[in-house]
């Protein structure tokens, strides 16, 4: 805006000369309040639509289009933002180690293999189907507050021809965030939550990153059976279009039961590491009730398994459904725990939109306590049998334990184990390296061992009542196929 008061300041004496070049200077003056006036009108009536022609002309002579990805949304946007961000700082990390001039090395879970991405401000380019892209990492104005201080959202921006528009905006950014999550899920640590209680409600605490190492390669399990078990989950994991296509969500149940010892907790570790997904292990006695349930159950993001063991004794949950239905909130009150019929409506509940599976796996020692309405199909899709150790499991703790596939003792062990009720947790126990001594004899020390333990097991089962111990083992294994 013009000040026309400078023009009042220069006024010489008043006399003839004087009062005309006055009186033109208030004229000056008096225009320039009118157009200052004028302009202000203008702007505040027709200012916004000025400024989008303008916009429009100019972007219309602009052949690129510019599209933003920021870290951290500023409206409220929540985690999809940084979703999407992650995705693509780990699509450009493959890209960026061949142009970037300068990079950033990320967190990542195998530290011989670290995720480089660009530094702020550098960029690079892409192509995809033939159209060139490029991207540029930048940081926007500040946009702290008093609360949280100065911090800068970083964005990526992807620039491209106008064009190619349908084509990138479409295809190639559907493109980046696929694969972006695909290798961020091979690269990404694995987390640990669990579950407490407070007054205030109930959360989820990060535990500790999943290191564990087990592996289905390295699980004692007969060949097939893990293979089918295995076939199942990255049908799982890969069945978005699948689940959509049905139209049931995507989420899936296991039960794993059988004795203790027999693998249970191990596979659900294996499991995780194969599909690289978070566990988040439900401790049922520490929630207070069926709405806590339902909270912690929904906080659980996509890509996760959702672990429930000893679901037989984790609560008094197993045989309350008659009761519960008569009159539910009496229950929790008195309970002031989860009730079976709370914990059916959470699974059922359990919703999972299109951006990733949710897998829940419940383990069990006493198959027979549970309720029979937990555990049908659609519940638990699949129920596995954890078994005692056959041969074939035997053969796969020999090599890894004993570095050895075939030995003279194996067929008198595999004898043994038909007569026997030992799980692989006691085998590998037996089997397990102490001292170097497997290298010195060639394993033969712990196969003898071995035969030793399952000797005596043999005899016991036959002092203890072993017609009752066969029966039940023998329809331990008739069960024993994958459901
Ligand atoms: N099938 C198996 N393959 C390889 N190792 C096994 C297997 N089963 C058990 N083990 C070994 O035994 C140990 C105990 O197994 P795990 O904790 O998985 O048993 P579980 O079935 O979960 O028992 P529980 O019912 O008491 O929880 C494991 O650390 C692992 O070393
Ligand atoms: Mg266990």
């Amino acid at each position: 805006m013009v000040n026309p008061l400078p023009f009042m300041g220069h006024q010489g004496s008043p006399g003839h000369e004087g009062m005309s070049q006055m009186g033109l200077g208030m004229a000056i003056a008096a225009t320039m309040v009118v157009l200052t006036m004028f302009q202000q009108f203008l702007f505040s009536h027709f200012g916004g639509y000025l400024e989008r022609c303008l916009r429009k002309l100019v972007s219309s002579m602009d052949p690129y289009v510019q599209i933003r990805f920021t870290e951290e949304s500023t409206d409220g946007g929540g985690p999809k933002n940084y979703e999407a961000y992650a995705a693509i700082e780990t699509y450009l990390s493959s890209k960026c180690s061949a142009q970037a001039p300068r990079l950033k090395a990320n967190s990542v879970r195998d530290i011989n293999a670290p995720v480089l991405c660009v530094d702020d401000g550098e960029g690079v380019s892409d192509e995809f189907n033939g159209v060139t892209v490029w991207w540029h990492l930048g940081k926007e104005k500040d946009q702290g507050d008093i609360y949280r201080g100065s911090r800068r959202n970083r964005y990526y921006a992807l620039t491209f021809r106008k064009k190619n528009r349908k084509m990138v905006v479409g295809e190639y950014v559907r493109h980046v965030m696929e694969e972006g999550k695909a290798v961020a899920a091979s690269h990404r640590q694995l987390k640990l939550y669990s579950n407490s209680s407070s007054e205030h409600g109930a959360y989820w605490n990060y535990i500790m990153d999943f290191d564990h190492p087990a592996k289905f390669e390295t699980l004692a399990m007969e060949k097939e059976k893990k293979e089918e078990i295995i076939d199942d989950l990255y049908r799982f994991s890969a069945g978005r279009d699948y689940y959509r296509r049905i139209g049931k969500p995507w989420k899936r149940g296991y039960l794993l039961y059988g004795p203790p010892g027999t693998g249970k907790s191990t596979m659900i570790a294996a499991m995780a590491n194969l599909l690289s997904y978070d566990v988040y292990d439900l401790e049922l006695t520490a929630v207070l009730s069926n709405a806590a349930l339902k909270r912690l159950l929904n906080r659980i993001p996509c890509n996760s398994i959702l672990v429930i063991e000893d679901i037989d004794c984790s609560s008094k949950i197993t045989n309350q459904r008659e009761m519960n239905n008569q009159d539910e909130d009496k229950t929790v009150k008195i309970l002031e725990k989860v009730t079976l019929s709370g914990l059916l409506n959470c699974i059922d509940g359990l919703f999972s939109a299109n951006d990733g599976g949710r897998l829940m796996v419940f383990t069990t020692n006493n198959v027979d306590a549970l309720d029979s309405a937990l555990v049908r199909r659609g519940r638990m899709d699949k129920h596995i049998p954890m078994t005692y150790c056959g041969f074939e499991a035997f053969t796969m703790l020999a090599k890894n334990y004993l570095r050895i596939e075939e030995h003279e003792l194996f067929g008198r062990i595999e004898e043994l184990l038909k007569g026997s009720s030992v799980t692989p947790a006691d085998v590998a126990e037996t089997l397990i390296e102490r001292g170097g001594k497997a290298e010195d004899c060639g394993g033969e020390y712990y196969l003898n061992k071995l035969i030793r333990v399952l000797e005596e097991n043999c005899e016991a089962k036959k002092s203890i009542g072993g017609e009752m111990l066969e029966k039940k083992g023998k329809g331990e294994l008739e069960n024993g196929e994958c459901n």
